[in-house]
């Protein structure tokens, strides 16, 4: 494939003039390279560091490191510091600690919020490494269904979403006080809400005339510092006041891009060959490559495996990992593992790979240029829905991936787009606020008095979002006819899962099956999917699966599965199943080995993926703790004699009708003609492929989600009683 070479994007120097900057280059300023992608010239394979550098020097060597004092300075006498700097600078690593070893902490605790999880959590341990402590005791990491600090915790690495979530008990966050909101610029929906309860944090704790709850001003002050690494800086400085930005310029390795001289239409093809073409010519370095989504992923996967067998025994192996949002946290931490000797690492990986993650041994970028965006479709009739559609990349995103290469050494990324499209991007994403779902954001909000439209936000939402997920939630019972947050309403949002589901499991204390609600929608809940749909072997994998299959649908099908894995020992794997309630033996330290091995080669006989499970047992944990606090009987189960209230009512009926609950929006009814209408809003919906309800016409349905391609599916979807929602309160409401 022919390449054109052009040297990185200069920082832009502009907002030098604005605010201070901070000369960190350490003599590692990149001169204006000019390699030829061919003769491979000038390429420092993956040098990394040498194994003599210690990591104290590793971490002196940073080009932050040089303006430390001046950082320390500066944060130390303002309240709010936008700080921008180049990827690779040492921002994310090296603030932190620099505000912690300065003391300027006092006895608070430093955040650092990151938008993705698997970001917080590997920063959290190389920063423990770097102060030689244990993960969990002075540096921890909080993220959703996993967590390791302690009460010795002074630097903390946690998901926006989650320092939101602790709005909710301590909306002052005053165990904080230090606040880093870093790749600010990301403008997640969870970073606009932060960013603008900070702005009233910062007036009650720090400001002149108190308005805290007491009209008492708060004991410590809070330091707030904004980092980005684009130039969105002066917006987030005019939001906080005209904040003082400061620029920490330089970064430590360069990296040089390459870019295709014709846009390539079959990306997923170009990577390939790019990748064999670095492989087969370029000295030592693993590959990280930058695809859509997990289709892509495992297409791709599957392509350069079958070449790499291929490939003759003296060119070294190739070892291929991936890393993408749906996959177990576990599977996705191996990208980090070393790499075997005379082998080259290929990482085949999301966006969620592109930003504040260093991945040790990665020397070449490969960016497609493409992504997947999560737009929401508002329907102010009811029930909007969120959709994940292919886009072509920002610039920032574009930068951010380059950057992922030289961490250790000199890196070199290929853009299988022109530098004319690169130029011609646009600048940074759209913010989440103004095209993601509401829902589960204004139910935080309402738990704090707050109302998203009050807000002093960067960006106003648009109001038929707005309008949309205000139905949603009334719909649900969360909130009244006046928009008021309601008893129910205050437990769902304790919850850390989507609304909906928070409503199943509030609604089943009403149906006497909190037991398989927590089952089920700790499944749901898993970033990993349950079922393994390699289309190479689908019609097995739906033959061996045809036993768990419900009459009523997908939600009681994997109700049947948690329950046959659960009860999967050495002793039953050839032998028949005994469906029950149990909980005795699921995948815990109390299950022996050779449990633990049958239930792992029962997941492979029936295409289950038995991380989804383990995962869904973790998260089932968490939701039991949250249900103690809340005041729900978890133990109240369809099959025990607890559930008195469930009287005459089937358990599958009990069941379906609690998913009712949470799920009365997502409802569509069969049409004469045989397709389903949505019972709120215009679309009709087909019932997905993979769902064990495809092939029936039953007159009602309700669904997990819509997913759209050429056309609407209906995905996890189970048949509901029609008159389910003639008795609904929502429905009663409206007719009175
Ligand atoms: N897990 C790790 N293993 C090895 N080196 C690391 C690791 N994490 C960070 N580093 C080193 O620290 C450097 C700075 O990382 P840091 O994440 O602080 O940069 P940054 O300025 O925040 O950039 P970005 O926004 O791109 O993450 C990296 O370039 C790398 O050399």
């Amino acid at each position: 494939m022919p390449w054109v070479d052009v040297p990185d994007e200069e920082p832009k120097s502009n907002l030098k003039r604005n605010g201070t900057t901070m000369n960190g280059d350490n003599g590692h300023r990149r001169k204006k390279a000019r390699h030829s992608y061919n003769s491979g010239s000038g390429s420092g394979g993956s040098a990394g560091p040498s194994a003599s550098t210690t990591i104290q020097e590793q971490r002196a060597q940073l080009p932050i490191a040089q303006g430390r004092e001046a950082l320390i300075e500066e944060i130390r006498s303002n309240d709010v510091t936008v700080l921008l700097g180049e990827t690779g600078s040492g921002k994310t690593t090296q603030i932190p600690q620099y505000i912690f070893e300065s003391g300027l902490a006092g006895n608070g605790v430093i955040a650092i919020t990151q938008p993705r999880r698997v970001a917080a959590t590997s920063l959290a341990a190389r920063v423990a490494l770097e102060q030689n402590a244990q993960l969990g005791q002075l540096v921890g990491y909080s993220v959703r269904f996993d967590e390791k600090y302690s009460s010795s915790t002074r630097i903390k690495y946690m998901t926006d979403g989650m320092i939101v979530r602790e709005l909710l008990s301590d909306p002052m966050l005053s165990r904080y006080s230090v606040v880093i909101v870093d790749e600010a610029h990301e403008r997640t929906l969870r970073t606009d809400l932060l960013i603008a309860n900070l702005k009233k944090i910062l007036k009650a704790r720090n400001g002149p005339i108190a308005d805290d709850a007491k009209g008492k001003k708060q004991s410590h002050p809070l330091k707030v510092v904004i980092m980005s690494a684009t130039l969105d800086a002066e917006k987030f400085s005019r939001f906080f006041y005209n904040a003082k930005i400061l620029y920490v310029q330089g970064r430590q390795h360069p990296v040089t891009n390459y870019y295709a001289a014709e846009n390539q239409l079959d990306y997923v093809d170009s990577a390939m060959r790019t990748f064999f073409q670095i492989h087969l010519d370029r000295p030592p370095g693993d590959v990280l490559i930058f695809l859509p989504g997990q289709e892509d992923i495992e297409s791709l996967q599957a392509s350069i495996d079958l070449f790499a067998k291929q490939l003759p025994s003296k060119v070294p192996g190739v070892l291929i990992c991936s890393m993408f949002a749906a996959q177990d946290q576990r599977k996705n931490s191996q990208v980090f593992a070393p790499t075997p000797p005379n082998t080259r690492k290929c990482i085949l990986a999301t966006n969620i790979a592109e930003t504040s993650i260093t991945i040790p041994g990665v020397t070449y970028v490969i960016d497609t240029g493409k992504c997947k965006e999560k737009q929401f479709l508002a329907r102010s009739a009811g029930g909007g829905f969120d959709t994940l559609l292919t886009r072509d990349i920002t610039k920032s995103s574009a930068m951010q991936r380059s950057g992922r290469a030289g961490r250790e050494g000199k890196g070199y990324c290929f853009r299988l787009y022109t530098e004319a499209s690169f130029n011609a991007m646009t600048p940074s994403a759209e913010p989440e606020i103004l095209r993601c779902s509401l829902t589960s954001s204004i139910l935080q909000l309402k738990c704090l008095n707050q109302n998203l439209e009050d807000l002093d936000l960067m960006d106003s939402p648009d109001p038929d979002s707005i309008i949309s997920s205000l139905k949603t939630l009334w719909l649900l019972g969360a909130i009244d006819n006046k928009a008021k947050l309601t008893p129910a309403g205050r437990e769902m949002a304790a919850f850390p899962l989507e609304p909906q589901y928070a409503c199943a499991v509030v609604a089943s204390k009403n149906y006497g099956c909190t037991s398989e609600i927590l089952d089920i929608v700790s499944v749901i809940s898993a970033s990993s999917k349950l079922f393994i749909d390699a289309s190479e072997h689908r019609d097995t994998a739906t033959e061996v699966r045809r036993k768990f299959r419900h009459p009523t649908g997908d939600h009681m099908t994997i109700l049947n599965i948690v329950r046959a894995y659960r009860e999967v020992t050495a002793s039953t794997v050839n032998g028949t199943v005994v469906y029950g309630p149990g909980g005795s033996n699921e995948g815990s330290a109390k299950g022996n080995n050779k449990d633990k091995a049958a239930k792992r080669e029962w997941c492979r006989k029936h295409f289950l993926n038995e991380r989804a499970l383990l995962e869904a047992k973790d998260i089932r944990d968490q939701l039991r703790m949250v249900c103690e606090r809340v005041n729900i009987d978890w133990t109240v189960s369809a099959l025990s004699k607890k559930s008195g209230e469930n009287e005459g009512r089937t358990e599958e009926d009990a069941i379906v009708r609690s998913m009712g609950h949470g799920l009365v929006g997502n409802a569509a009814f069969l049409q004469p003609d045989g397709t389903y209408k949505q019972n709120l809003g215009p679309s009709t919906v087909k019932i997905h492929p993979s769902s064990s309800m495809c092939d029936k016409k039953v007159p009602a349905i309700i669904y997990d989600e819509l997913v759209y391609t050429n056309q609407i599916y209906a995905r996890g979807v189970s048949a509901i009683s029609k008159a389910f929602f003639a008795s609904h309160s929502a429905f009663t409401q409206r007719k009175a």
